[in-house]
């Protein structure tokens, strides 16, 4: 038995990366493949048995691009034979165990968007991923202009995301970012006309992909299907369609938002009522501190949170 990874799947067939020799294996799933063990801190099965008790279970789930799977070489159909346990998922595109989103926002054109930006960040935290923030076209804002949006954003530095500034047209910022895609899966997200092509194109020359796959990387090719795709890409996998185009907030309750704002987790015990606070209205909360909290960031977990509860109300 060995072990590989799952990068393509075409028609019940499936595309895998030897894990040892690097070699591309076209395989099956294998009719034993019914029986997979997931453990308890699954997030899959956290969602589908939330209120009974957690066990080690069996239950059967189909192989997907990004699994870690063992198959039989020596049987010539190379039978899949156990998905192991995923850290994540994702449905759209349809890709598991993705270690980085790579938020693509631009400086300006389209305007940068403090609330988009939260919001992105909630979804990601979600899916139990990281974050990885690119602000692009850096070079159509003013000196002055590009200070002040990296002031604002010191705060999400300070609480613990990683944010590079590139100018993609003229390759300015990239030589830090050599190895951001070594040995990770990305999924990149962003608004349209961000700049996520342009970004992959102007990592292009020292990571060699070919401007073909740069559009099929990006799900121009004619998708019908929602099958996806894992692209070698500077020494990683890239998914083939950006993630994260709905920017849906599902909440069953209110009070689960804070969860998704790492701030409140990092720093709960700061907060004299800890877990019993929302945050919100409880007077004398230490993230109502004027001073604690980026303003734009709290104004918009309020809003988020307002609009969870109306959601709710309407029901
Ligand atoms: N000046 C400048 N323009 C840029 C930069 N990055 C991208 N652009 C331009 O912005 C426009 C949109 O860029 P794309 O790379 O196509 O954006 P995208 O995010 O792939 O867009 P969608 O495919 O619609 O999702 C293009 O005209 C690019 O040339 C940059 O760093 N500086
Ligand atoms: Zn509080």
């Amino acid at each position: 038995m060995r072990k590989a990874r799952i990068i393509k799947s075409i028609g019940g067939l499936y595309e895998l990366i030897d894990l040892d020799s690097n070699d591309v294996i076209v395989a099956r799933p294998s009719g034993k493949l019914r029986n997979v063990k997931l453990t308890e801190d699954s997030s899959f099965l956290k969602q589908t048995t939330k209120k009974t008790k957690l066990e080690k279970t069996t239950m059967q789930i189909s192989p997907k691009v990004g699994d870690f799977v063992s198959y039989d070489e020596t049987d010539e159909n190379h039978p899949i034979q156990e998905i192991f346990e995923r850290k994540n998922e994702l449905y759209r595109p349809d890709v598991a165990n993705v270690d980085q989103v790579l938020l693509i926002f631009a400086a300006k054109n389209p305007t940068f968007s403090f609330m988009l930006l939260d919001q992105f960040l909630v979804l990601i935290e979600q899916a139990k991923i990281t974050p990885v923030l690119i602000v692009t076209k850096i070079d159509l804002v003013t000196n002055e202009e590009l200070d002040l949006l990296k002031e604002k954003l010191t705060y999400y530095n300070k609480i613990g995301y990683t944010i590079h500034y590139v100018n993609s047209k003229q390759k300015i910022g990239f030589d830090v970012l050599e190895d951001l895609f070594v040995d990770k899966v990305s999924v990149l997200a962003g608004q349209t006309g961000a700049g996520k092509s342009t970004f992959l194109n102007a990592l292009m020359p020292n990571l060699e992909l070919k401007t073909q796959e740069i559009s099929k990387a990006l799900g121009r090719g004619k998708h019908t299907t929602r099958h996806s795709e894992l692209f070698l890409f500077g020494g990683g996998l890239v998914a083939d369609t950006p993630g994260f185009s709905k920017l849906e907030l599902k909440f069953y309750d209110k009070s689960d938002l804070k969860e998704f704002f790492i701030e409140f987790r990092q720093q709960n015990d700061l907060c004299r009522f800890k877990n019993k606070c929302d945050h919100i209205h409880e007077p004398g909360c230490y993230f109502k501190t004027p001073g604690v909290m980026l303003d734009s960031r709290y104004e918009n977990y309020q809003k988020l949170y307002e609009e969870i509860k109306q959601q709710k109300e309407k029901y």
